[in-house]
C-alpha cells in the first residue's frame, strides 16, 4: 500500500482560501498513492482559535466538497485532515463546534467521520469551544493489492490515551491514521507516543503532523510511519533543518512510502503477544 503523507506547513499570513487551493493543487499531484493524509485543522488554522467559528463549516460544506473533488480528481483514498465542524446544534457542553477528520474514498464519497473525543487545551480551546466525539471510528479501505485494511481515526492529542487505541484494535484496526498540530516544544513526545501505539497494539501508524509557525506556535514536523513492529519507515526531518528562508512556512513536505501490509499479519502471528492480554 503506498501512502502520501502531507506534512503542510503555514503561518499567519495565508487566507483559508488560497490553503485549500494550494493543498487542492498539492493532492492532484499525488495519483497514483493508495491513501494520501492531510494534517489536523490545517484549513481552519489549528492554534488560531478566536478564527474558528468564523471558518466553522457543516460536514458537507465547502470544505468537505473541495476535498471530495480534490480526491475524485486525483483517484486516491484521502484522509483530509480535520476541519471545524458546525454542529447541526449545541451538545452536552453547549457548544456547535467540534474538530472533524474525514475519510473520502476515491470516488469522493465520505467513507466515514470521526470527531477528536480528547480536547486539548486544559479549559481553553477546544475544550471551550467544541464538543467531545463519542464514536471510536474503524473503517475498512482498499488495501491497494485487491483487499481492504480496517483503519481506526484519532487526532493529535487522542495519541496520549491508549484506550481509545485498544478500542480501535479491538474493533478489527490494522492501521492507525492521527492527524495532528502538534507543537515544535512537545515533538518528542509524538513521536515517542506514536511509535508505543504501533508497537502495543502491533498496528501500522501514519503521523500527519503540520509545519511552519501559526497564532504564535513553533510545529513540531516530525510526521512518521510506524510498522506494527515499531520500525520507523519513514520521519521527516526537524522543520528547522529544511533550509527554509521563511521560517512561517518551514518544514513543509510529502511523504510517499510503502507499507507491506502483510508484514503486519505475519509478525502479530509470529509474536502474539496480544492473545496474552489480561483484561
Ligand atoms: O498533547 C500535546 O502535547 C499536543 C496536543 C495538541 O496540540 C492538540 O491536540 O491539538
Amino acid at each position: 500500500m503506498r501512502i502520501a503523507v502531507v506534512q503542510l506547513a503555514y503561518g499567519d499570513d495565508e487566507s483559508f482560501e488560497a490553503r485549500v487551493d494550494r493543498v487542492t493543487a498539492l493532492v492532484a499531484g499525488l495519483s497514483g498513492h493508495d491513501l494520501v493524509v492531510l494534517p489536523e485543522l490545517w484549513g481552519a488554522t489549528g492554534f488560531d482559535y478566536g478564527r474558528w467559528a468564523e471558518r466553522a463549516q457543516p460536514l458537507d460544506g465547502p470544505w468537505a466538497r473541495a476535498m471530495a473533488d480534490a480526491a475524485r480528481s486525483a483517484g486516491v483514498t484521502m484522509h483530509a485532515g480535520s476541519f471545524v465542524e458546525r454542529l447541526p446544534e449545541a451538545g452536552a457542553d453547549g457548544n456547535d463546534l467540534a474538530n472533524t477528520s474525514l475519510l473520502l474514498g476515491a470516488d469522493g464519497r465520505l467513507l466515514a467521520s470521526y470527531r477528536k473525543i480528547h480536547r486539548f487545551g486544559f479549559g481553553a480551546g477546544e475544550p471551550a469551544l467544541m464538543e467531545a466525539g463519542d464514536e471510536v471510528v474503524v473503517t475498512g479501505i482498499p488495501d491497494g493489492g485487491g483487499g481492504t485494511v480496517q483503519v481506526g481515526l484519532s487526532t493529535c492529542y487522542d495519541l496520549r490515551f491508549p484506550e481509545l487505541y485498544r478500542r480501535q484494535l479491538d474493533a478489527g484496526a490494522e492501521l492507525f491514521v492521527v492527524p495532528a498540530a502538534w507543537p515544535a516544544a512537545r515533538v518528542a513526545h509524538w513521536t515517542l507516543l506514536g511509535r508505543a501505539r504501533a508497537v502495543e497494539n502491533q498496528c501500522v501508524l501514519v503521523q500527519c503532523n503540520t509545519a511552519g509557525t501559526h497564532a504564535g506556535y513553533e510545529m513540531g514536523g516530525h510526521s512518521q510511519v510506524v510498522t506494527a513492529a515499531g520500525e520507523v519507515l519513514v520521519e521527516a526531518p526537524a522543520p528547522a533543518d529544511d533550509g527554509s528562508a521563511d521560517p512561517a512556512r518551514a518544514g513543509e513536505r510529502v511523504l510517499s512510502v510503502e507499507v507491506d501490509l502483510e508484514a503486519t499479519t505475519a509478525y502479530r502471528d509470529s509474536f502474539p503477544v496480544l492473545a496474552d492480554r489480561r483484561l
